[in-house]
């Protein structure tokens, strides 16, 4: 006999657990299940422990600022104080009782299992059969895409999970893919000794994002130690005693202790049972409404949509698929304004399109771009302060579409834009609006007169 219940999510990680307490919360009888740790990558090997690194190696850079500024200074670096913080402070050595108790206490029943889909509203779960009368939530996040490379398959190499928990920083380590993960990690390690080399297929760095935040990232990389080859592909890998070695396509070969394998995420959807709903098990991603609707009674939230691998998207639509669930009225899901930060030294924050996404969409598109070392508080700041602001705007509708703002708290600058983009706040409102003085975020006004200036120019 299948336990009924009103609610079955599938996949605990921020989406899940968002929707599942939510529902729980409202009375609903919420049946979660979840594989491995109620929180899923996010507060256990992503998100937050990386942003624990990313933390530690600021504080290290700063210190390295000090001459100059304010004296000679010097840090001993010491990443047994990092991997202690992310074992004992985020995750608890990687327990999540305390989640789970939160979830409990919320009036949710939590399964410790890997679910599977085995028909309308039928979950299969540590051997019984969960019914669902009202929906089928399916939460089941992304994995690491591990590319075909020759060789490397039974290779001790890292994901981010390994890269995440290790207890100590590796002598050398090399990073295939220059996405967010790649960058933000190269970074934290090299901040603390290790030698890196970021090996990255595409022409440049965090791909998605505007070439100047690029071309900043692979400046500011350099100039710490950090090697970046760019437009490079792995053809094979070998491991032996405590050296992996990564031929290039060019022949080249190169060799360190660690390999960390960052080349993107696939949603995990394969095995979950799709087919017995009429769905593709083998589609990229689990395609949804504005309501976060995928079937009748079925929603999925988070990276199996794939509408973006961030926890802040998860939580968006967690939130409309909670409304959906409950038959409230409300606003479907809006995407014009992504807001996304790559946690680097200078952040690098962006919302909305790229230039160029601009321009394929056929929008009529103006630019305009500020340097921080070039504002006041950029000045003031002084050795840190690489970064800039980048504007999109279409032209025809005189409202920026996107925009990228890189630097010291890029991710905090970015609020502002992101606002303007969502809203649609006319440019010649931004143009006069009061900036505080001296902030980063005056950037704004620099970028916007540089706008106004592209706008005078004919042509
Ligand atoms: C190194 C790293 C750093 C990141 N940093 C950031 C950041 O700074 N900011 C940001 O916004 N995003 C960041 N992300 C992305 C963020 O972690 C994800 O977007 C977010 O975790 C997605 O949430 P989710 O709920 O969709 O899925 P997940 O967090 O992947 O959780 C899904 C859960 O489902 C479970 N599951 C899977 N299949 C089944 C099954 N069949 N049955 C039961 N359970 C199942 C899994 O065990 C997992 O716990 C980072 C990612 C990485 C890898
Ligand atoms: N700060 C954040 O919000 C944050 C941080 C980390 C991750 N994330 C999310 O997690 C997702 C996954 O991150 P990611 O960095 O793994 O993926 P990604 O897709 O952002 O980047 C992967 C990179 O690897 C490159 N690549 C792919 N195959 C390659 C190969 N064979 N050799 C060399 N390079 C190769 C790609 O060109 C790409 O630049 C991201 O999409 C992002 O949304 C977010």
């Amino acid at each position: 006999m299948a336990r009924e219940c009103d609610v079955i999510v599938v996949g605990m990680g921020p989406g899940g657990e968002e929707v599942a307490g939510r529902l729980a919360q409202e009375g609903l009888d919420v049946v979660g299940v979840e594989a491995e740790l109620l929180g899923g990558e996010c507060p256990y090997w992503a998100c937050v422990p990386s942003k624990m690194i990313v933390r530690a190696g600021n504080v290290l850079a700063e210190v390295g600022r000090s001459p100059g500024m304010a004296g000679p200074a010097r840090a001993e670096p010491d990443f047994s104080l990092v991997a202690a913080r992310i074992r004992d402070e985020a995750t608890t050595d990687w327990d999540d009782a305390s989640a789970v108790e939160r979830f409990t206490g919320k009036g949710g029943t939590f399964v410790r299992a890997r679910g599977r889909i085995v028909g309308p509203g039928q979950v299969e779960a540590g051997g019984e059969t969960y019914s669902a009368r009202r929906a089928v939530v399916v939460a089941t996040g992304s994995g690491p895409m591990v590319p075909p490379v020759e060789g490397l398959e039974g290779t001790p190499y890292w994901t981010n999970r390994e890269a995440i928990s290790t207890p100590e920083a590796p002598g050398s380590l090399l990073v295939l893919g220059g996405g967010a993960v790649g960058v933000e990690l190269a970074q934290g390690f090299s901040r603390f000794g290790t030698e890196v080399t970021v090996v990255e297929a595409s022409e440049r760095l965090v791909p998605p994002e505007e070439p100047e935040s690029a071309a900043l990232l692979e400046r500011v990389l350099d100039a710490e130690g950090v090697t970046v080859r760019t437009g490079a592909r792995a053809s094979a890998v070998r491991h032996s005693g405590d050296t992996f070695t990564l031929t290039l396509e060019n022949g080249e070969e190169l060799s360190a202790q660690r390999l960390l394998v960052a080349t993107g995420r696939r949603p995990r959807l394969k095995s979950l049972g799709l087919d017995t709903l009429g769905l593709d098990p083998e589609a990229r991603a689990l395609h949804v409404d504005a309501h976060m609707r995928a079937a009748p009674g079925v929603w999925a939230v988070g990276d199996v949509t794939g509408e973006g691998a961030f926890t802040h998207m998860a939580m968006y639509q967690a939130d409309i698929a909670v409304r959906s669930v409950l038959g409230q009225e409300g606003p479907g899901a809006d995407y014009s304004a992504v807001s996304r930060v790559t946690f680097t030294d200078p952040e690098i924050g962006a919302v909305g399109l790229t230039e160029q996404a601009a321009r394929d969409k056929g929008l009529s598109v103006r630019t305009g771009q500020s340097e921080v070392p070039s504002s006041t508080r950029g000045w003031i700041h002084k050795a840190g302060n690489d970064g800039l602001v980048k504007l999109v705007e279409d032209a025809d509708r005189g409202v920026l579409v996107g925009a990228t703002s890189a630097g010291p708290m890029g991710g905090e600058v970015l609020y502002g834009l992101a606002v303007a983009v969502r809203a649609a706040v006319p440019v010649s409102l931004l143009r006069n609006m009061i900036y505080a003085y001296p902030t980063f975020h005056r950037g704004v006004l620099d970028a916007l007169a540089d706008l106004e200036t592209a706008a005078e120019k004919p042509g």
